[in-house]
């Protein structure tokens, strides 16, 4: 499997790489909320977007993106517009979500994007090349908070992600079963087997998915989403505690 680099870390080599999402509505609560991640042994951080009051103005997202980028130093940012559709809470505006995302991208205050897989090509496509042309890394995703998908539909959708030019895929489902759990690692090691696949996150979300945020690297899963206070998703650890559980798996 390929590696990418973000500012430094290697992303898709040695430990899970840590990201901590932000999910507060205000500034002063984001910038605070990124102040006490930073004291916590992580690797990047996710400013979920779709939880911010001011998402209509784009002068406050980019002043609220250089408090964030100020704060956090070195560590990565990641963006995510997380749509209603896959368990966020943006009602997605095809035009805005364009907007958004390009005027973040030539802010260069952000080093990666979420873009979900299942919009419209028609905003997939510009956005990924704008991303690209402004060395911004593209994490593209999709979510199924109700279940697991068979495995042929996630490898599809691995597929459709590469396709579009992502440099990391991510899928987050809900396992019902432990024959969910296997469909979930399985699909995982069938990536990493191929040689030049992009870094790959594999998530089970809820009680049951604790085991993949745990283990996942051991089947090619590269990023694991803990929280320094609230969470952004079902069955989320603490980073401290995912932090340990790493040290003990790579001693
Ligand atoms: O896509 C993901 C993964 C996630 O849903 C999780 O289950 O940890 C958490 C989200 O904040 C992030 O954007």
């Amino acid at each position: 499997m390929r590696t990418v680099r973000v500012n430094g870390l290697e992303i898709g080599s040695g430990k899970p790489k840590i990201a901590v999402p932000l999910v507060e509505t205000t500034t002063p609560a984001l910038v605070d909320a990124a102040k006490r991640a930073c004291q916590e042994p992580i690797d990047m951080v996710e400013w979920r977007l779709d939880f911010f009051d001011n998402i209509h103005s784009n002068a406050a997202i980019l002043e609220t993106a250089r408090k964030l980028r100020q704060v956090l130093g070195g560590h990565p940012l990641l963006v995510t517009l997380r749509t209603k559709e896959e368990g966020g809470n943006y009602h997605f505006q095809l035009t805005e979500y364009l907007r958004i995302y390009q005027e973040l991208i030539k802010s260069h205050l952000v080093d990666l994007i979420d873009i979900e897989v299942l919009r419209p090509t028609t905003v997939i496509l510009p956005l990924v090349r704008l991303a690209h042309e402004e060395q911004v890394k593209v994490i593209m995703s999709n979510h199924d908070f109700c279940r697991t998908p068979p495995a042929a539909v996630l490898q599809a959708r691995i597929e459709q992600m590469t396709n579009l030019g992502a440099d990391i895929a991510k899928f987050a489902v809900m396992p019902r079963s432990r024959e969910d759990l296997l469909t979930i690692l399985s699909t995982s090691l069938h990536h990493a087997d191929l040689a030049d696949g992009i870094p790959l996150v594999a998530i089970g979300m809820g009680q049951q998915g604790k085991i993949i945020r745990i283990g996942g690297e051991i089947f090619g899963s590269c990023i694991s989403f803990g929280t320094v206070g609230k969470a952004s998703a079902p069955g989320q650890l603490a980073v401290t505690e995912l932090s340990k559980i790493f040290d003990v798996l790579h001693e």
